[in-house]
């Protein structure tokens, strides 16, 4: 039988799913994110607490940024999505959003971090700047969605590699790296990764590529994010 010749050009050949060639692609950015020496470092024990206490200060003013960034997903997806089960996955994550702000107070409390005193550092304004700009309404659904798709994708990866085989994650730090690393927010994730395959199959190549450079920019903010964490060791 005459051999059928197997042609791939990134992101067009449609057996592999958009976010697949993307992560193909830009793997090595892709896990600078993932592998960010802070997550290293919680995996290894090796943190500094006063790192840990910066990145949870720091988290919880992106989190309450996220809120209406999530918000405003849930309100693309009524008007532009062509499929229903979108806006419960998106409600979904939006629900665990109110237990994890009182994860942070809580967790603040435990570490003596005053949340009402933390002062947002610029990788977070800029982040939460980005966030802000994802909600207006140039910004097209499937974009949105993938932006949303890797906020969340880059956290559960980076705190599911902290719980691998092997970790030496301090006893204070086991919580975080479970309430994001844990497999039901993998489900999630995966979930959210549907959605956008989905959504890029039926999207111009003009979204789509509009859409891969925003997955970049979240990405690069969340390497700066992890930056911004590990801080100036000389502070
Ligand atoms: C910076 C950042 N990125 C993602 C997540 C997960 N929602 C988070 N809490 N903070």
């Amino acid at each position: 039988m005459e051999e059928t010749a197997k042609i791939s050009v990134t992101g067009t050949d449609s057996n592999i799913p958009v976010t697949e060639t993307w992560l193909r692609k830009h793997r090595l950015i892709y896990d600078g994110a993932t592998r960010h020496p802070f997550i290293v470092s919680i995996r290894d024990g090796s943190v500094d607490f006063s790192s840990f206490k910066r990145w949870l200060g720091q988290d919880y003013i992106f989190v309450r940024s996220f809120v209406p960034f999530v918000a405003s997903i849930l309100m693309k997806s009524w008007k532009e999505s062509t499929d229903e089960s979108d806006m419960e996955v998106i409600l979904g994550g939006m629900a665990s959003l109110n237990d994890e702000i009182n994860w942070f107070k809580n967790e603040a409390s435990k570490h003596h971090v005053s949340l009402t005193s933390v002062v947002p550092q610029n990788a977070n304004i800029n982040y939460c700047r980005f966030l802000e700009s994802l909600m207006s309404s140039e910004i097209e659904y499937p974009v949105a969605i993938t932006a949303f798709w890797a906020i969340e994708s880059v956290y559960q990866q980076s705190f599911a590699h902290c719980l691998e085989e092997g970790n030496r994650v301090p006893q204070e730090l086991k919580e975080t790296c479970e309430r994001w690393g844990n497999e039901g927010f993998g489900a999630y994730c995966d979930s959210l990764r549907g959605i956008v395959d989905l959504c890029l199959q039926k999207a111009s190549a003009e979204v789509t590529a509009k859409a891969e450079v925003f997955f970049l920019s979240v990405v690069e903010h969340e390497v700066e994010f992890w930056n911004m964490s590990i801080g100036d060791a000389s502070m």
